[in-house]
C-alpha cells in the first residue's frame, strides 16, 4: 500500500509506503509499483493509530454489554488499532484460566490489543506474569463495576510483584473512605432528573481521588515501581502526579474523553447515562483537566470504555452500573478539538498514540516511521460530522456525545491490512477481517 500526499502531525507532507504490515519509507516522490495498492491522501492527514490502554470489551461474562468483535470494530472505526483490556470480566482476569480464556476470546479482535491482569485476594501472580501479560491493572482501590476493590497491603504487595518484573501498574484511584455517603440520602428528585443524576458526582468526592492518587504514588515509590494513574478527573489528581514525574518517579496519568468533554452541567441532559467512576467533576474542574492536557502535564488519554445496555443504565442511580463507551469517539473529538484551534495535533498524536507506546513499551507502535507497525488512521480535518448512536458499532447502542462534533476517521489501517474504510463519496463502510494480534506475543 502506497499513502500518496497526505500531511503528518508535524505539518509534513509525505508518502508513505507500507509492506507485510511495516512501514517501509516515508519520503516525497514515491512512484506506485506494480500490483501496490494507491490510496490518495492528498487534503487528509495521515496519523498514528491510537493506542487505547484502558477498555472494557466485557468478554467473558457481558457479552450483550460488548463483545471482542463489536468492541474492536467500534475501536476500528474510530481510528483506535491497539486496546488493552482490563480485567473487571467474569471470570476476572487474575489467573492463568481466566487469561487464557480471554486469550482465546481476542480472535474476533478486528484491531491488536493487551489484556491486563487484574488483582484480588484470589490472584495468581506467578501464572499471570508467565503469560503475555500487557499490564497489571487496572488495580481498584476502590469498588466499581466487578467489585474488584482491594486493601492498601494487597495493593503494596502487587506494585512489588509487578515492579520486581519492571511491569507498569494501571491504578484506578479512589478512597472509598472519602466518599461522602450523605449525597446519597434523602430526595434525590427521581430518576432521570439532574439532581438524581449529579448526586453520584457529589457522593465520589474529587477529595477521594485527590487521596487515592497520593497513596498510590507513595506506594509506587517506596517499592521502586512504575505507577500509572487510569482516568484521573481532577487537576488536583493530574498535577499531583506531575510533581511526583517532575522529582523522578516514574509515574504517569491518563484522563477520559468524557472528563475532558463532559461536566457535571450534563448532569441533567445524562441522567444515569452519565454515572461513571470517577465521577463527572464540576465544570471549573473540567475545564482544568482541558487545560492540563494543552499544556503538557496529562500524559495519556484513554476512553475507559465502559458499556453497558440501555436498559441497565436506565435504572434508578442506586442501580444502573457505572460506565461510559468512548472506544470510537475519543479520536474524533480530539480531531474537532484540532479543528476548532483548542488543541494542536501534535499534542492529540502524542497523547493517544506516541506516549502510551512508550509509557508501556511498544517499540514498533505509535508513530509513523520506518520500520514501525502501519497502524495508521487517514482523516479529513476539514470534515467534522455530528456524533450519532446510530453510526456507531459498539454494542451497546447510546453515547453520551450525542450531538457533539467528531473528525471520524476516513480509514483505518492495522499492521498494514485496512480494519475500517468509510467511502467518503457515499458514506459506506468496510471493515477487514479480524487481525487483532497480542501486542505482547512477540
Ligand atoms: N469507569 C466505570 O465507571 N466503570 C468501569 C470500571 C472502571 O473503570 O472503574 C466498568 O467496567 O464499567
Ligand atoms: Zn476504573
Ligand atoms: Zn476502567
Amino acid at each position: 500500500m502506497l499513502i500518496t500526499g497526505a500531511e503528518l502531525a508535524d505539518g509534513r507532507v509525505r508518502d508513505v509506503r507500507v509492506r507485510d504490515g511495516t512501514i517501509v519509507a516515508v519520503e516525497e516522490g514515491l512512484d506506485p509499483v506494480a500490483g501496490e495498492r494507491v490510496v490518495d491522501g492528498r487534503g487528509r492527514h495521515l496519523l498514528p493509530g491510537a493506542i487505547d490502554v484502558h477498555v472494557h470489551f466485557r468478554e467473558p461474562g457481558g457479552s450483550h454489554k460488548e463483545t471482542w468483535e463489536t468492541g474492536s470494530r467500534s475501536a476500528a472505526a474510530g481510528g483506535v488499532t491497539t486496546v488493552v483490556d482490563q480485567p473487571n470480566t467474569s471470570p476476572p482476569t487474575v489467573d492463568g484460566d481466566a487469561f487464557d480464556r480471554k486469550a482465546e476470546l481476542t480472535a474476533a479482535s478486528h484491531v491488536d490489543y493487551g489484556i491486563n491482569g487484574g488483582v484480588t485476594p484470589e490472584w495468581d501472580p506467578d501464572a499471570l506474569f508467565d503469560r503475555p501479560l500487557f499490564a497489571l491493572g487496572e488495580v481498584f482501590l476502590a469498588d466499581s463495576t466487578g467489585e474488584m476493590g482491594i486493601d492498601a497491603d494487597l495493593f503494596a504487595e502487587a506494585v512489588e510483584a509487578a515492579a520486581a518484573r519492571d511491569v507498569p501498574v494501571t491504578v484506578h484511584a479512589e478512597d472509598a473512605t472519602l466518599f461522602d455517603e450523605s449525597a446519597l440520602d434523602g430526595d434525590l428528585g427521581g430518576v432521570g432528573t439532574a439532581a438524581n443524576a449529579d448526586a453520584w458526582s457529589a457522593y465520589r468526592t474529587a477529595a477521594a481521588e485527590a487521596a487515592a492518587v497520593e497513596r498510590a504514588l507513595e506506594v509506587g515509590e517506596d517499592a521502586d515501581g512504575r505507577i500509572h494513574v487510569a482516568h484521573t478527573s481532577t487537576p488536583e489528581g493530574i498535577d499531583a502526579v506531575a510533581a511526583a514525574a517532575d522529582g523522578g518517579a516514574s509515574v504517569t496519568c491518563e484522563v477520559t474523553p468524557h472528563h475532558l468533554f463532559l461536566s457535571r452541567e450534563n448532569a441533567g441532559r445524562l441522567g444515569t447515562f452519565g454515572r461513571m467512576n470517577p465521577p463527572l467533576r464540576s465544570e471549573e474542574r473540567r475545564a482544568g483537566v482541558f487545560e492540563r492536557l494543552r499544556d503538557g502535564d496529562v500524559d495519556v488519554v484513554a476512553t475507559d470504555h465502559a458499556p453497558h445496555a440501555v436498559d441497565e443504565k436506565r435504572t434508578g442511580l442506586a442501580d444502573a452500573p457505572s460506565g461510559v463507551p468512548g472506544v470510537e469517539t475519543m479520536y474524533p473529538l480530539l480531531l474537532e478539538s484540532v479543528r476548532a484551534g483548542e488543541l494542536s495535533l501534535e499534542r492529540v498524536r502524542d497523547v493517544v498514540a506516541a506516549n502510551p507506546a512508550s509509557i508501556f513499551g511498544l517499540d514498533r507502535k505509535g508513530r509513523i516511521a520506518e520500520g514501525a507497525d502501519a497502524d495508521l488512521v487517514l482523516v479529513d480535518l476539514t470534515s467534522p460530522r455530528e456524533i450519532e448512536a446510530g453510526a456507531l458499532h459498539s454494542r451497546c447502542g447510546w453515547t453520551p456525545f450525542e450531538g457533539s462534533r467528531g473528525v471520524f476517521p476516513e480509514m483505518t489501517v492495522v499492521r498494514g491490512e485496512p480494519a475500517y474504510e468509510r467511502d467518503p463519496i457515499t458514506g459506506a463502510e468496510e471493515f477487514g477481517e479480524p487481525a487483532g494480534r497480542n501486542v505482547r506475543e512477540r
